[in-house]
């Protein structure tokens, strides 16, 4: 138990028993006065896995820092703070910065990072991430780590305050799991395990503290919006007030939904739809609401053995970020020990792989038609920062009305740390053998066989197709020469891959296929003797000019000075109304019987087999569900806002 100072915890206790209310939930959706934070305190923290080591042991530690004396409130499932009087006094009190940070103070942002980073100091001090008795913290605790308790107690605010900057220099300086390093003073006395736990709780801090910084951001942007939309237009007294209580109404649900555990149990499997080299895609539906969505899973341990680490959590920001008509709609991602989960919009079309696999060619109008989608697709990654690099027909989705999406931008590369691979290697090899680390590019190649010496052969090419894109090897077959020289490459090479899909909606294969991916990649790189068009197919001058102007060096490609405009004026699209391409009927629409008809998915080929269960098992058999796991994934757990608007 942490030490506690007999007097102080009286002191709780008293307080406890002449405020009834003390334990009872108090939720403010940052609509009234209150700071914003208020209500999003009622969510777990850290918002991470059951594995990661908690910052209490259990329900009883919970207590016990704060001193409530009472046998069953604190710590929950759902959030550490539902029932702590201390917060609820905070919850009560008049905010420290003054007025609200609701979305009726645009300007609250501050007062809410204030709110944030004085509850985020008292929330966290006198916390230990290991059980008590095994942590040097909390059997040598001093005074100075009770204080906040006692101050807590209060309900003051300037007494947070007073301790937030009240020097603690009368009490023998403890180490403390929220200084800037891990413990160095006397580092032998701690064990490698306390050491990093200290620095996976650091972390967990950090980005909790980072998740509500920019939630609280988010929530006073969309408040200026309405405010925005209010006085822009002409609206009577009671439809500006029906539209605050919209979004309170959609506030209040996010709120709610941010302190709800994510688990792949609230989710029943209709069918797996999909396979990756890291894991699966499945058609799910949510059991409380009944709703669809695309659950794709990734294996942890995979991903930390192939060096995906960047790729996964590139991912995950591009789709968390984006709010684009040509990017998969991400509504949550989160983790368990053994997977980490993108809840995502399902696409009930399919992928263009499979199309192809089905059609093998399209006429020019046709496309024309998804190069010009693809185009627009590829723009607004770029604008977002990002470089696709693993533009694919396996990655191009297909929504209901048979317009396409893009997904899958675990090989995306952005300019923020978190995406670089050695970043996470540098992470990593502190607390793995290096030799762990490989690269996805360099995985052996020679798993399946490809052969394409002629037509007949085609046809067996196209059916390992598909298993190769089940293998960790994925097919080389789209990417651009400069990623594999590694002299450096830029946006083109997002360009390049639409050249060779262009290439093989028309003639059947992508420009490089060969018997094995390893004469891929070297056809690749010597492309001007490879890229052949086969005399039989005739192609439209247009097109097989818009071909080499993307399939070529990437100083000569389209698109190099100003991206897709060069593209969009190319005489192949002659005629297409970029403005308008999405509301226009789609050459292929979907027949669908029903929002869980998965006939364009290949399901005969995938085995309808849960073995994630089994995979849990094993992880946790194994142990390999430490906290040197969950490090790198730390931030990973994501919600979106616009998803549960309303709902
Ligand atoms: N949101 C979705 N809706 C419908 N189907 C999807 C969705 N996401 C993925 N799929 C299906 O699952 C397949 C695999 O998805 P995805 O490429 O994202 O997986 P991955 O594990 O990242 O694969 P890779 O090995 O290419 O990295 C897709 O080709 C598609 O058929």
């Amino acid at each position: 138990m942490a030490y506690q100072p007999p007097q102080a915890r009286q002191q709780q206790q008293q307080q406890q028993q002449a405020d009834p209310n003390a334990n009872r939930l108090h939720l403010n959706f940052g609509f009234n006065n209150q700071p914003n934070f208020a209500a999003e305190q009622g969510r777990a923290f850290p918002t991470t896995p059951s594995t990661f080591p908690q910052p209490f042991p259990d329900a009883r530690g919970q207590q016990d820092v704060w001193g409530t004396g009472q046998g069953t409130s604190g710590i929950n499932s759902q959030g550490y703070f539902y029932n702590n009087p201390s917060f609820q006094q905070y919850q009560n009190s008049p905010s420290p910065g003054g007025s609200a940070a609701g979305y009726r103070s645009p300007g609250g942002f501050n007062e809410v990072t204030n709110g944030l980073a004085h509850q985020f100091q008292h929330q966290n001090l006198g916390g230990g991430n290991t059980p008590r008795s095994a942590s040097p913290y909390q059997r040598q605790a001093s005074p100075g780590n009770a204080r906040p308790r006692t101050g807590g107690q209060t309900g003051q605010p300037q007494q947070y305050g007073s301790y937030l900057s009240a020097p603690m220099t009368s009490q023998p300086q403890q180490p403390s799991i929220y200084d800037d390093e891990p413990p160095t003073k006397n580092a032998e006395r701690y064990s490698t395990t306390i050491t990093e736990r200290v620095k996976l709780q650091k972390m967990l801090t950090q980005e909790f503290f980072k998740e509500n910084v920019e939630r609280a951001r988010a929530r006073n942007e969309r408040a200026k919006e309405l405010e925005g939309i209010i006085s822009s237009r002409e609206l009577s007294d009671a439809r500006k007030e029906q539209k605050k209580n919209n979004m309170r109404k959609s506030e209040a649900n996010f709120l709610r939904f941010l302190r709800t555990s994510e688990r792949p149990q609230n989710y029943n499997t209709l069918k797996i739809i999909g396979k990756g080299a890291f894991g699966e895609v499945r058609l799910v539906q949510r059991k409380h609401d009944g709703k669809i969505y695309a659950l794709k899973s990734l294996i942890k341990a995979e991903m930390h053995k192939k060096d995906q680490l960047a790729h996964v959590r590139a991912e995950r920001d591009i789709l968390a970020n984006a709010d684009s008509q040509w990017l998969v709609k991400l509504h949550t991602s989160f983790q368990d020990s053994t997977f980490l989960y993108m809840l995502m919009e399902f696409l009930p079309g399919g992928d263009l792989m499979t199309m192809l696999i089905k059609y093998e060619i399209f006429s020019e109008d046709i496309t024309r038609f998804y190069m010009a989608e693809i185009t627009l697709a590829i723009e607004a990654v770029h604008k977002l920062g990002f470089i696709h690099r693993d533009i694919k027909p396996d990655n191009i989705l297909l929504d209901r009305g048979g317009h396409i999406k893009l997904t899958d931008f675990g090989l995306s590369t952005g300019f923020s740390k978190e995406h670089s691979a050695s970043y996470y290697q540098q992470l990593m090899s502190q607390t793995r053998p290096k030799s762990m680390a490989q690269n996805r590019q360099s995985v052996s190649i020679d798993q399946i066989q490809l052969t394409v010496s002629n037509r007949n052969q085609i046809n067996t090419w196209r059916k390992s197709r598909r298993q190769l894109a089940y293998s960790t090897v994925g097919t080389p077959d789209y990417i651009a020469p400069e990623i594999f020289s590694g002299k450096g490459y830029d946006f083109g090479c997002d360009w390049w891959s639409l050249g060779t899909i262009m290439f093989e909606c028309l003639i059947g294969w992508p420009p490089f296929c060969a018997e094995e991916p390893h004469d891929t990649y070297r056809k690749i790189i010597d492309w001007p003797r490879h890229l052949h068009f086969p005399p039989d197919q005739q192609l439209g001058d247009d097109a097989e000019h818009f071909i080499r102007s993307l399939i070529c060096d990437s100083q000569n490609r389209v698109g190099r000075v100003h991206g897709a405009t060069e593209l969009k004026a190319h005489p192949f699209f002659r005629g297409v109304n970029w403005d308008s391409l999405r509301k226009i009927r789609a050459p292929f629409e979907p027949k669908l019987q029903s929002n869980v008809d998965t006939q364009y998915f290949p399901i005969d080929e995938i085995p309808q087999i849960d073995n994630s269960a089994a995979l849990r098992a094993q992880t946790e058999a194994s142990g390999n569900d430490d906290s040197t796991l969950s490090l790198p994934f730390i931030g990973y757990t994501y919600k979106r806002f616009d998803a549960f608007r309303g709902s």
